[in-house]
């Protein structure tokens, strides 16, 4: 048996399956880790929208994470919807009581659809408590610029942003993702060094719901791994622009990606490869 690879998801449940827990784990078996969860709160969502949000006791989410890193152990975890800012509190605790270094931080805020995932007082929690501890954080533009408080309108921008994250919150490394940009979706990356640029092409398309989620949980998974931070990014970048890419077509809305379309690619390769080897 090869080693088994062990990556955890701090985030809500999303009934519809595309985002949230429901996608995280969905990425983490495509990409051959063991996915395991903890539920922060439940939503009723479909491609629709958000029509109901439940948040789970703290003491059930404290419970759940307690249980898996005691037992089966964690290589490497992400959040994603906090919701309240205790939660924040009991996750920055416990990941400094655990030691847990592989913490990817995607600071989930508002729904494509306008819900609000994170209470607006929790904000100041993460800035303080949960980005000190981040390996990396992953915001989009429009949460880039409520964390640090700055318009973000250019490349030069992302950069400064990245670089203010690093410094100002003491994340690691943070990366600005570019799908709310025109034109191809760059994503910068700033690893407390230098920066590295991600590009692709861009799909017109309605069907992106949670991109974010699958994004940070690939690279969450190549962590787990063992991959470096540009390693894990680049594969991550390749899972979410073929999920983006081979769309499902679910649902009345803003639907899914599809989480099985950079294994499928993978396998069209090593067929051929093995028919071209055969060949030899
Ligand atoms: N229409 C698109 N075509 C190709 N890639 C996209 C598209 N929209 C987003 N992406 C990529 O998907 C990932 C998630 O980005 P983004 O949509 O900005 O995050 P979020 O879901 O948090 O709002 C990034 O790598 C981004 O560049
Ligand atoms: C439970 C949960 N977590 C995260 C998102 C963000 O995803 P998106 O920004 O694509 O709506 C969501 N809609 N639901």
């Amino acid at each position: 048996m090869d080693q088994v690879f062990k990556a955890l998801t701090i985030a809500g449940s999303d009934s519809g399956g595309g985002a949230g827990i429901q996608a995280d784990l969905k990425t983490f078996q495509m990409l051959e880790v063991y996915g395991m969860s903890a539920i922060t709160a439940v939503t009723a969502q479909n491609t629709l929208g958000v029509h109901g949000i439940y948040d789970i006791p703290i003491e059930g989410i404290a419970k759940q994470i307690e249980s898996v890193i005691s037992d089966i152990g964690v290589d490497a975890l992400k959040t994603g919807m906090l919701s309240q800012p205790e939660v924040i509190e009991l996750v920055a605790d416990l990941v400094t009581k655990h030691k847990l270094s592989k913490l990817v931080v995607d600071p989930v805020m508002i729904a494509k659809g306008g819900a609000a995932l994170l209470a607006e007082h929790a904000q100041d929690a993460m800035r303080k408590r949960l980005l000190p501890l981040a390996a990396l954080v992953t915001p989009n533009i429009p949460e880039a610029e409520v964390i640090i408080g700055m318009e973000i309108s250019s490349l030069d921008t992302m950069k400064e942003a990245a670089v203010r994250i690093v410094e100002q919150f003491g994340s690691a490394a943070a990366i600005i993702k570019g799908g709310h940009r025109i034109g191809d979706p760059t994503d910068v990356l700033y690893d407390g060094e230098q920066f590295h640029f991600f590009t692709a092409e861009r799909y017109e398309t309605r069907h992106t719901h949670g991109t974010g989620c699958t994004f940070s949980a690939a690279i969450t998974a190549e962590l787990a791994k063992g991959k470096t931070l540009t390693e894990s990014v680049q594969t991550a970048k390749t899972f979410i622009t073929l999920a983006i890419r081979h769309e499902l077509g679910i649902g009345g809305g803003h639907g899914p990606t599809n989480h099985w379309a950079y294994w499928r690619e993978a396998q069209t390769h090593s067929d051929l490869q093995a028919k071209e080897q055969g060949k030899s």
